[in-house]
């Protein structure tokens, strides 16, 4: 379970509490400018020091929030695919696995890639995929470096209607499978879970 305890971001949010469980998909939402991707800042340790924060950050029985951000293991995946314009896609996604798998990790990232509908892409070049490509590929890349909870920080915002419900469950059934604690923020109803819990971020005020 990832918590995060007493949380406050001085001078932008006060006492955000909230827990969510393995397997589950908290939807995080609050109007423009109420701080949730500050607060994913802070969770993956990369808070701005613009703000100061006290509060803690658990997964499980471990306490996060003073570790750096590559011993935390957290993923984050934004709403603007970000992905390095001078690799291939298929080197994009080495990049993220762990050491320990490398080995293994062309096999891998083919397969990752085809379970994406992406066969065939590891060589293309970013710069030529749409975005929905895009968005399947830093979803993957994410998922690849075996976080053990991953945050998403408006990820559908930029793609089309259409596309945009067929990826969405693609990405539920993707981050349920791993069964890790999963934060989503968005603006719209309609990417939340069915039967999925919703918390509201009010601003300082
Ligand atoms: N690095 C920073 N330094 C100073 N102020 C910042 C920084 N990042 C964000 N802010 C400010 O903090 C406030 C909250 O920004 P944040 O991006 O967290 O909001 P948000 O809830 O994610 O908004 P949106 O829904 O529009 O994405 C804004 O007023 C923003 O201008």
């Amino acid at each position: 379970m990832l918590t995060v305890k007493n949380l406050t971001l001085n001078p932008l949010l006060r006492e955000a509490n909230f827990s969510v469980e393995r397997g589950e998909i908290l939807t995080l939402m609050g109007p423009s400018g109420s701080g949730k991707s500050t607060l994913f800042a802070w969770m993956i340790g990369a808070l701005s020091a613009d703000f100061q924060a006290h509060g803690e950050l658990w997964l499980d029985d471990e306490r996060l929030d003073s570790r750096p951000v590559e011993k935390r293991g957290i993923g984050i995946l934004f709403q603007d695919a970000l992905l390095f314009d001078h690799f291939s896609v298929g080197q994009n996604l080495m990049l993220a696995l762990p050491a320990s798998i490398r080995k293994a990790r062309r096999e891998q990232v083919e397969q990752a890639l085809a379970s994406a509908g992406l066969a065939g892409f590891y060589a293309s070049d970013p710069a030529t995929l749409s975005g929905g490509e895009r968005s399947r590929v830093s979803l993957l890349r994410a998922l690849l470096a075996q976080p053990r909870a991953l945050l998403l920080d408006e990820p559908f915002s930029r793609l089309d209607k259409s596309l945009r419900v067929t990826f969405r469950e693609w990405v539920f059934a993707q981050v349920r499978a791993q069964n890790i604690p999963v934060v989503l923020v968005t603006h719209d109803d309609d990417d939340i879970p069915p039967g999925g819990r919703v918390i509201q971020l009010a601003g300082w005020q």
